[in-house]
């Protein structure tokens, strides 16, 4: 395959993704625009995690809550967990890289608070850490994933939602997060505006 192809295969690769997603993805993504309004309208907030791209997701995500998506409207309640290198490195050397956002779940996390919990694989430790300890401290999780959802769909509770993306590839997975993250967006400002 020429380079062009490879190219136009790619983008053939995530619109296929994202229509088999959207079969799968847009009653679970209402679920969770509902689980998020309420707990802001509520005076909760909303924690984020991920590594790597989703380390990324996670603030880009929080940029849009603290700051602004598309409309005007007060700043919401929303931290990334992947931004303060002082605790990531801190806990990381004394503790385990596993309890990088567990111990700040345990830290900042309050009962109706929502975790945000991104990973491709469902596998990742310190993902996996932290929503455990967000389940004890009886905090909602959305787990945006893919490849199945591994070991985070087992720890689920009833009240969480979980967005699985229907893919093996990581980088495909990505790209429908990213959209999803923005429905998550527009969906909370359609309800806390009242704009259909
Ligand atoms: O962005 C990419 C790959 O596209 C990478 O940085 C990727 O996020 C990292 O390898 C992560 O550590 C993968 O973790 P996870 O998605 O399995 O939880
Ligand atoms: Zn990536």
């Amino acid at each position: 395959m020429d380079l062009s192809a490879r190219i136009a295969d790619q983008f053939e690769q995530s619109i296929a993704t994202k229509r088999a997603a959207a079969e799968l993805m847009v009653a679970p993504l209402a679920q969770a625009v509902d689980l998020m309004t309420g707990c802001l309208m509520n005076g909760g907030k909303i924690l984020a995690c991920g590594n790597g791209g989703s380390a990324a997701d996670a603030q880009h995500f929080a940029a849009e809550l603290v700051n602004r998506f598309e409309m005007e409207r007060p700043p919401l309640a929303a931290i990334a967990l992947t931004t303060d290198t002082s605790t990531l490195t801190s806990i990381a050397n004394d503790y385990h890289y596993d309890q990088v956002f567990s111990k700040q779940v345990a830290a900042l996390g309050h009962p109706g608070d929502v975790l945000l919990a991104i990973s491709t694989s469902g596998n990742s430790p310190n993902v996996i850490e932290a929503m455990r300890v967000a389940r004890e401290r009886e905090m909602h999780v959305v787990a945006l994933t893919g490849k199945g959802g591994g070991r985070m769909a087992e720890l689920l509770g009833p009240d969480d939602v979980h967005l699985c993306v229907p893919s093996a590839r990581t980088a495909r997975i990505q790209e429908v997060h990213l959209l999803a993250l923005h429905c998550l967006c527009d969906g909370i400002d359609s309800l806390l505006l009242g704009v259909e």
